[in-house]
């Protein structure tokens, strides 16, 4: 399995504002290469955060991508996972439509009745007592054949793939924007680390947009 992280932050490291509401932090060459990225993956990944804060189709959008990804024996589209520890996620969530295969883990702690509205519109991956263990959850995945993973977000559940050492590549597009604030949420949030701090080796650096875009790997 090969897991990249890719997200957008501001100059001043925020993914989105106090209000944790979607901002467009991406110009429009980043959002192209995010679509390319997803394109070609087995599966996009969001924390619940995410999908209660946006609620994203974590959809290709290029129908051109798309069609070539049927030329090539795949699905249209990659699938979506969402981590999920107490089945949080809304029945009517735009995740859970069926332009895709949706793939919700949860733990044990999640509630059987939310658990079973959910599995009525995507694939159930149960692990960990009252957080979803993401070593077993993404040991999941694999299993179900979902090898090119790409994570999007948010900050609580990067900052818990690096503490497992689930990251191979980050890909941040850092934009032109100050956000602030000190209940932003930023690139990795969580607990964060005190010591043995992840260090990484930047690989590609790249002006795009009015931004940047940094290419790190674990
Ligand atoms: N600019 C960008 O590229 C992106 C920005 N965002 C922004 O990020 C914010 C949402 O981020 P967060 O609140 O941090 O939520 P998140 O999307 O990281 O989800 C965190 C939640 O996932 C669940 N979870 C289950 N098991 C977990 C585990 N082992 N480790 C961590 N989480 C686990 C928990 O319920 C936890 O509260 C929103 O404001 C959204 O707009 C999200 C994605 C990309
Ligand atoms: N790459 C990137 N740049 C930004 O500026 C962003 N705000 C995000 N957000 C992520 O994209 C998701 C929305 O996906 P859909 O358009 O609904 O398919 C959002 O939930 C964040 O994960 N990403």
């Amino acid at each position: 399995m090969h897991v990249v992280v890719n997200a957008a932050m501001s100059a001043d490291g925020k993914l989105s504002s106090r209000r944790r509401e979607q901002i467009s932090i991406s110009g429009e060459s980043d959002f192209d290469r995010v679509d390319r990225l997803r394109a070609d993956r087995d599966a996009v990944v969001v924390g619940v955060g995410t999908v209660l804060a946006d609620d994203p189709r974590l959809t290709v959008k290029d129908d051109a991508l798309c069609e070539q990804r049927r030329t090539d024996g795949q699905s249209s589209q990659p699938a979506r996972v969402v981590i999920d520890s107490k089945a949080r996620t809304p029945v009517d969530a735009a995740v859970l439509t069926d332009e895709a295969e949706t793939y919700v883990c949860v733990s044990e702690a999640a509630p059987v009745g939310r658990r079973m509205d959910l599995a009525d519109h995507a694939e159930l991956v149960t692990a960990g007592d009252d957080r979803v263990d993401l070593l077993r959850a993404f040991a999941a995945l694999q299993a179900a054949g979902l090898e090119q993973i790409m994570v999007e977000g948010g900050g609580e559940l990067i900052f818990s793939l690096f503490e497992n050492g689930l990251v191979d590549e980050l890909r941040v597009f850092v934009g032109p924007t100050i956000i602030g604030g000190r209940d932003a949420p930023t690139l990795a949030d969580g607990d964060g680390f005190v010591t043995n701090f992840p260090t990484l080796e930047l690989e590609t650096l790249e002006r795009l947009d009015d931004g940047a875009l940094l290419v790190w790997n674990s």
